[in-house]
């Protein structure tokens, strides 16, 4: 199996004793590992989660209530005003004039507070989206490689889709905690002082209506949870299936990728019409209101006529009535976004609770400079206690400088060896030491800066040659000559300037614009310029014609002086660069003399091994 992860792939390891591990179950039982919430404590722990971002952006949330303070005081002084208009017999200019006034204020008071609560809910879910990326790319490989990981679709969507939701729902929520208490409980004041008959009158109406709301935003959390599980799905196909394209056509499988978009497109579209009926629903239930307002209009017009109730009072109340309503159905809609957004923000959160089974030392050292001495001592290694050993018991001294070729059938573990060397996985038992250094003492960027890797599985992003091939010093600043003396070196160079733009030429989404043996050697100027004492070559002249293979050959063996090498490989070409040759079977390594690759017996060597027919 290939590596299939980035050469400069840089992670640290921040473990977190206090998370405990959570676990999703999806619809279809997919089981997420590590994903697992108690809905009891779902809102808890919600809240718990939002916290420290929402406290982060406590001075735009206070000014934008701040606002919402003024809204609601000009709008109790608008409507005692306008009820004085109303029932007045003459009306003078300044009257018309303070009512103007308060109407503008009012409505910049309103437009700030909007503006504020929605900067501070963004610049929350960017805070959040960035806490989340960050605690995905430092989890350890085993997350994103075990059979039950969460793919990588469903991780997109969480971060893209999820978290904008998020956005909305923060909004709702600031918008009620103040805004509408504010103007709820300045209406009722209002209302009670005119009242307070006709206020325990309405007073009756609202509780039916909180419970109703609750009850039915209880269901539409349900409902929202299975809607944003069914487009995670649906992402993580698309996520999957897309890249292979080129696969899905050679294998005619158009019609069988369109049966599989269908099924998954159609329990979406299932989860999503029943969220947008119950979404529907509610503010037909919130319209109920309005018969309790129609209701006390009529007992007005009873007591009016019984001369108890004047025609200013009248006005003034149903006015506060009305306004009264507004913030009712704000907190109905902030309920529901809740409710709606949570599963949202527990899919999120679920991201960012983790403990690495791989701990980093905290007096784990840097090196500065690293000779290349490599040493494993009684290796052990298997992916979890479920499973048989990989590698058992693998002792072997690289001296700096050498290169060392292993082969082997296929599945051998060859490439589990070279994540060791990384630490992606730490050994179940023995220890692998780099200049006679645990790898396990060592900062794991420290180790992977000086370990580096070329795999037949290339990874390329979308943008230029050049930072793609400097893609260590991406972020900072890539040097170019040095760039364009490593493409040199890896017999880049020449297709290199054949192109539009040279180095500055975007080689597109996974450098699909290359072709396999172009591919290669970007990667191979990639290790070049990343300059490790240690590198690994997992098959990685594979993709080159034999000309490109032998300049590459000639570029590794010049370049690799004074470093070690260690080539994993199946092609006898390749393996004929090293001075020693192990053969990786069963878990055990065993040296080959280099005469059973010159007489070219590899064949009877592993004539009980799997991949037997591998090696050519
Ligand atoms: N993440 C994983 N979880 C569980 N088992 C794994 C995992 N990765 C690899 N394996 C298993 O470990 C064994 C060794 O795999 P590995 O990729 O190291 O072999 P290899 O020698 O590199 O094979 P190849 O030459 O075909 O690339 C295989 O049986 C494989 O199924």
């Amino acid at each position: 199996m290939p590596i299939s992860y980035s050469l400069s792939l840089s992670s640290s390891i921040l473990p977190n004793p206090n998370l405990r591990p959570i676990q999703f179950r999806t619809q279809n039982n997919r089981h997420f590992p590590n994903l697992r919430i108690r809905s009891s404590n779902l809102t808890t722990h919600t809240l718990q989660f939002l916290k420290p971002y929402l406290i982060s952006q406590h001075k735009t949330i206070l000014s934008g209530w701040l606002c919402s303070a003024i809204s609601a005081y000009s709008l109790s002084n608008l409507l005692s005003k306008f009820s004085a208009i109303t029932t007045a017999t003459t009306v003078d200019a300044t009257q018309g004039f303070a009512l103007g006034g308060l109407v503008i204020v009012r409505l910049i008071a309103n437009y700030v507070q909007h503006a504020l609560l929605w900067e501070a809910s963004l610049n929350a879910v960017y805070d959040v989206r960035v806490h989340v990326f960050d605690r995905v790319v430092q989890r350890e490989l085993g997350f994103f490689e075990a059979n039950d990981a969460v793919s990588s679709g469903d991780i997109a969507y969480r971060i893209t889709a999820e978290a904008s939701d998020l956005a909305t729902t923060l909004y709702a929520l600031l918008n009620i905690i103040v805004p509408s208490t504010l103007q709820l409980s300045a209406m009722i004041m209002h209302m009670l002082a005119i009242s307070p008959a006709l206020s325990l009158i309405t007073a009756t109406v609202i509780p039916c209506m909180v419970l109703v709301v609750a009850f039915l935003g209880q269901e539409l959390g349900k409902i929202s949870k299975k809607s944003h599980i069914s487009i995670a799905a649906l992402s993580a196909y698309l996520n999957e299936m897309l890249p292979a394209i080129l696969f899905v056509k050679t294998n005619n499988a158009e019609l069988l990728e369109s049966a599989r978009f269908k099924k998954l497109a159609l329990t979406d579209y299932s989860a999503k019409l029943n969220k947008k009926r119950m979404k529907a629903l509610i503010p037909q239930v919130i319209q109920a209101i309005y018969f309790g307002v129609l209701s006390l209009l009529c007992s007005c017009s009873v007591m009016i006529s019984r001369g108890s109730f004047d025609r200013r009072s009248l006005v003034s109340f149903v006015t506060s009535l009305l306004f009264l309503i507004e913030p009712i159905q704000d907190i109905g809609k902030a309920y529901n976004e809740w409710r709606e957004g949570e599963p949202a923000i527990e899919r999120l959160f679920a991201m960012t609770r983790f403990k690495n089974k791989m701990v980093e030392k905290r007096d784990a050292i840097d090196l500065d400079h690293v000779m290349g001495d490599l040493k494993l001592c009684d290796v052990s290694f298997k992916y979890n206690n479920d499973l048989p050993l990989i590698l058992n018991g693998l002792n072997l001294h690289i001296r700096s400088g050498e290169i060392v070729a292993i082969v082997g059938p296929s599945g051998g573990g060859k490439t589990t060896l070279s994540k060791l060397l990384l630490r992606l996985y730490d050994p179940t038992s023995g220890s692998i030491l780099i200049d006679n250094q645990n790898i396990q003492n060592i900062r794991v960027q420290s180790l992977r800066r000086h370990v580096g890797v070329v795999s037949q599985d290339i990874t390329l992003f979308s943008g230029t040659v050049a930072e793609n091939i400097g893609y260590k010093d991406l972020t900072t600043k890539i040097d170019m000559k040095r760039v364009k003396r490593v493409a040199q070196s890896a017999y880049a160079d020449e297709f290199i300037r054949k192109l539009p733009e040279g180095y500055e030429t975007n080689i597109g989404p996974r450098g699909s614009t290359l072709s396999g043996g172009q591919r290669q050697r970007l990667a191979i100027a990639r290790a070049f310029y990343q300059n490790s004492s240690i590198l690994i070559l997992d098959e990685a002249t594979s993709a080159l014609d034999s000309r490109s293979e032998l300049l590459v050959r000639q570029a590794v063996e010049r370049l690799m002086e004074n470093r070690t090498v260690l080539v994993i490989s199946h092609r006898l070409q390749t393996v004929m660069m090293a001075k020693r040759i192990f053969l990786l079977d069963n878990g055990k390594l065993e040296e080959l003399p280099q005469s059973t690759m010159l007489n070219g017996d590899m064949d009877s060597l592993l004539s009980s091994g799997q991949g037997k027919d591998s090696l050519h």
